[in-house]
């Protein structure tokens, strides 16, 4: 059985007298890549610096390769970490810089062939321009020095690499050349093992092997992206993955106006329909014309599909696909929904009222 890179058995860290990280626990092989999800303050940072050793736990352990670190100096650990705040030195220039990390690695000494095998490694990896090399950080945008500080915690090849919020102050277009150079460098075969940190779940969407959810210092969900995108345990960690958020109904209000869904919503063992919410995802919506015999004969469950009349609120051309906001009709339920079409199935001539269908394999019940 393949040992893990980075293990943290009930962990739980603590800013000043208050547990910001609590009770985690995450086992992680070698390459794999983790993306952390939170809102900001969910501790996603103080998370980071436990594993680094800047902060040390109240309770529970960090192991890397098998060994035990929690009482070792963060010097001394095989770990890398990207600080959410730039953390260059000012005097020197971008090369001096990135020659210096190889050289502090722990524990190893290179040639100067290998540190210069390892710059070239690097400025091809993350395509870093050359005429930066002779320049100091001050002179360099706010994306291009994010880009440096990343290629500084990359170029030392650590066990375990960290990195808080690694996109932040970087244009679209650059954060979507770090994704992919990241991608690349995850899928490497001597890739580090990642902890990403980030509140977007997009990102996460687009990197993780595993993706951990979590909320106030606890974890919410853990698993591959897609299995926590379409299997959400929480109202919470299907908002926080998805863009426009997933749609969230009152399923007991839902049910007065629909009681035929409650019958198929096989999800529910118990059928306690209380407190519990009815999650839509935005791309699962389909939209069209109201059958011309009527509004009544359109509602309900028909062909696999839950179906309800709606009235259009805004619909807007994103360009690769129609935003489209839209009001369930019925009497005293007055929920906006948002759905993300194509622009061919939006096309469709339909007018301030139309027909909402979703699948029913598409519907996720949770509790809270
Ligand atoms: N140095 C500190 N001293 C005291 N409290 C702190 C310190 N740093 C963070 N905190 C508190 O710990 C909690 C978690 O903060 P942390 O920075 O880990 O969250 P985060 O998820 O990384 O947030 P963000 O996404 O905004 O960076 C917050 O309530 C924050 O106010």
């Amino acid at each position: 059985m393949p040992s893990h890179s980075l293990q943290l058995t009930s962990l739980s860290l603590k800013r000043g007298s208050q547990t910001v990280v609590r009770d985690f626990s995450l086992s992680l092989l070698q390459g794999e890549y983790c993306v952390v999800v939170g809102s900001s303050g969910s501790g996603k940072s103080t998370l980071l610096h436990g594993i680094a050793g800047l902060i040390a736990p109240s309770t529970g352990s960090v192991s890397i390769q098998g060994e035990n670190v929690t009482a070792l100096a963060a010097r001394k650990r095989d770990v890398a970490l990207l600080f959410q705040h730039d953390t260059m030195y000012p005097h020197l220039t971008v090369e001096q810089t990135l020659r210096i990390a190889v050289e502090a690695s722990p524990g190893q000494r290179h040639s100067s062939a290998e540190v210069n095998q390892r710059m070239r490694w690097i400025s091809k990896s993350l395509q870093l321009d050359p005429a930066w090399m002779s320049r100091r950080p001050d002179t360099l945008s706010g994306g291009q020095r994010r880009r440096v500080a990343l290629a500084k915690t990359l170029i030392r090849k650590p066990v375990v690499c960290l990195l808080d919020e690694p996109m932040a102050a970087i244009d679209r277009s650059a954060t979507e050349n770090l994704l992919d150079h990241l991608a690349d460098l995850s899928s490497a075969p001597e890739s580090p093992t990642f902890v990403h940190v980030t509140h977007d779940g997009d990102e996460a969407m687009r990197l993780a092997d595993k993706i951990v959810v979590m909320d106030q210092g606890t974890i919410l969900q853990t698993g591959a992206p897609a299995d926590i995108y379409r299997q959400p345990n929480s109202v919470a960690v299907a908002l926080a993955l998805g863009s426009p958020p997933c749609n969230r109904l009152d399923l007991e209000a839902v049910l007065v106006f629909c009681p035929e869904l409650g019958e198929v919503l096989q999800t529910i063992d118990d059928k306690n329909f209380n407190q519990r919410f009815l999650l839509v995802r935005t791309e699962a919506i389909r939209l069209s014309s109201l059958p011309d015999h009527g509004t009544c004969a359109a509602e309900g469950i028909q062909n696999g599909e839950w179906c309800f009349p709606v009235s259009l609120v805004e619909q807007r051309d994103l360009g690769s696909r129609m935003l489209v906001r839209f009001r369930c009709t019925w009497d005293s339920f007055s929920e906006t929904l948002t759905a993300l079409l194509s622009p061919e199935s939006a096309s469709t001539d339909f007018g301030s009222e139309c027909l909402c269908r979703v699948p029913i394999s598409e519907l996720r019940v949770v509790a809270h």
